[in-house]
């Protein structure tokens, strides 16, 4: 979800250039993180998100920096760099899932690439928060439409995770202060990596 709108100075939040993998442009329904408000701070805390920041589509990766209880970096990695997604695994505290609630023609790879993470050794005790995005668009399928879809029910009660599930807009901001909330609570448990 585009994570270039950073203005992040004197406000919490500072975006930094992507890491150097800059794959080739294409447009897949999910990818790891996502674009959170560059109002965003400890200080202010969910009420304070603001105004949403500019959406753009992702191209390879992006590092964006959150003051949350502590520094916490968000790294937002693009659908079609899903092969090489294991290889940050390791480094890894919290996933954001992002899937597009408004593109039913890609349900089916994104459940697999769902699949393939949840079934990942390095992420088995790392919680996922699954963002079902652009509810702002008139064609957006229901929670109740995307659950029945990826069989959620089948893949959580499989799940060696905690898992989550939200909707979002990037584009209005809807659904934001759920995830900051979910983000807050996940970093401060103890048994979070
Ligand atoms: N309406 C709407 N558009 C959005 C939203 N989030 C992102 N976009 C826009 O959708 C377009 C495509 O972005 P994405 O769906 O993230 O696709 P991508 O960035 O090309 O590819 P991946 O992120 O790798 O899947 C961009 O122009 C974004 O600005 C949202 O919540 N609502
Ligand atoms: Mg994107």
């Amino acid at each position: 979800q585009g994570a270039g709108g950073g203005r992040g100075a004197g406000c919490g939040v500072s975006r930094m250039p992507g890491g150097g993998v800059q794959g080739a442009r294409c447009r897949l329904p999910f990818r790891l993180v996502l674009n959170l408000p560059a109002q965003l701070s400890s200080k202010e805390g969910a009420k304070g998100l603001g105004e949403p920041p500019a959406t753009l589509p992702t191209v390879g990766t992006n590092l964006t920096d959150l003051l949350l209880q502590r520094k916490i970096t968000i790294r937002e990695l693009g659908g079609c760099m899903g092969p090489i997604w294991p290889s940050y695994y390791g480094d890894c505290s919290a996933v954001l899932f992002m899937i597009d609630a408004a593109n039913p023609t890609q349900v089916a790879s994104s459940c697999i690439q769902l699949l393939s993470l949840l079934s990942a050794e390095q992420l088995a005790s790392v919680s996922v928060l699954i963002l079902f995005n652009k509810i702002d668009l008139p064609c957006y399928m229901s929670l109740v439409e995307m659950k029945s879809l990826f069989r959620m029910q089948d893949i959580v009660s499989c799940a060696m995770q905690s898992v989550t599930m939200v909707e979002t807009s990037a584009r209005d901001g809807t659904g934001l202060p759920d995830v900051l909330q979910w983000l807050q609570a996940t970093l401060r448990d103890p048994s979070c990596p």
